[in-house]
């Protein structure tokens, strides 16, 4: 949760953490978007996460899945699938992730770490973006963006950031503030999050030592992004 806060402090969003099913029909609709990550799930937070994505659609506000370490066990395969019936906008997962969540597959995994190559879960990807009508990315060394149809490829990022924990819940978040700020262009928003992400990584890795040192200057350089260091930083193919 603070990387992720932080994450979108960084680039001028407002985040906040809210979890009491109490408090959601109040807030929900205050926010512009919504984030429902499952990291740390427990049973307690699923009416919750069930009630903020129905009044997020309701209010016609977009929200994103991350569906973290979906395919380590039953239960949280099983609240995957009962959130993607609640229509979520985008689903951001590592290929991992992506794999079972579109197979509805439970198996020997690394938790919440991927071992898989984005690549890997491009039909996989497509397929869950027909089924739910929502953008799928998958993230890694290439993340990749796609509507079931188009298929956009971002390279921007360093191999260090899969060493700090919660950079693919930040970068989730990440894409919801972008598609919360331009809503009628979901794709567009997603991919670009994942390359300012992938930017601030890079910049961040000029200074860093190690993972520790790259989380502070990851956020200090998505902090400092401006339109001439992402015009010539991002990297976008169509795939
Ligand atoms: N090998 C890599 N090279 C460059 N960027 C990477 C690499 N692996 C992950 N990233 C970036 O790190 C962030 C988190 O992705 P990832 O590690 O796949 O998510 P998760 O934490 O959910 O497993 C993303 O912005 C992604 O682009
Ligand atoms: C280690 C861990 N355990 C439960 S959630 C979590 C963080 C996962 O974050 P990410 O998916 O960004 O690696
Ligand atoms: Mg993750």
């Amino acid at each position: 949760m603070d990387i992720m806060a932080n994450t979108l402090l960084a680039v001028g969003a407002s985040p906040a953490m809210v979890h009491a099913l109490e408090e959601i029909s109040d807030f929900t609709p205050q926010a512009q978007g919504l984030c429902i990550n499952i990291g740390t799930l427990s049973s307690q937070w699923i009416s919750s996460m069930k009630a903020a994505a129905v009044k997020a659609v309701e209010a016609q506000k977009p929200w994103v899945l991350d569906p973290v370490a979906v395919g380590v066990s039953k239960f949280r395969l099983e609240m995957c699938i009962e959130l993607l019936r609640l229509k979520p906008t985008v689903i951001r997962g590592n290929a991992s992730e992506i794999l079972a969540l579109a197979g509805a597959s439970v198996g020997p995994s690394k938790g919440a770490d991927s071992s898989h190559i984005s690549t890997d879960a491009l039909d996989a990807a497509k397929d869950l973006a027909c089924r739910t009508q929502a953008i799928v990315a998958v993230s890694g060394a290439v993340d990749l963006v796609t509507d079931g149809k188009r298929v956009l490829g971002v390279s921007n990022g360093v191999p260090l950031m899969q060493k700090i924990t919660a950079t693919g819940c930040a970068v989730t978040a990440l894409i919801a503030t972008l598609v919360a700020a331009h809503p009628a262009f979901p794709f567009e928003a997603t991919a670009f999050a994942l390359a300012l992400f992938g930017m601030a990584g890079e910049i961040g890795m000029e200074k860093a030592n190690g993972p520790a040192s790259l989380r502070v200057h990851l956020i200090d350089a998505l902090y400092g992004l401006n339109e001439d260091s992402v015009a010539s930083r991002i990297r976008l193919s169509w795939i």
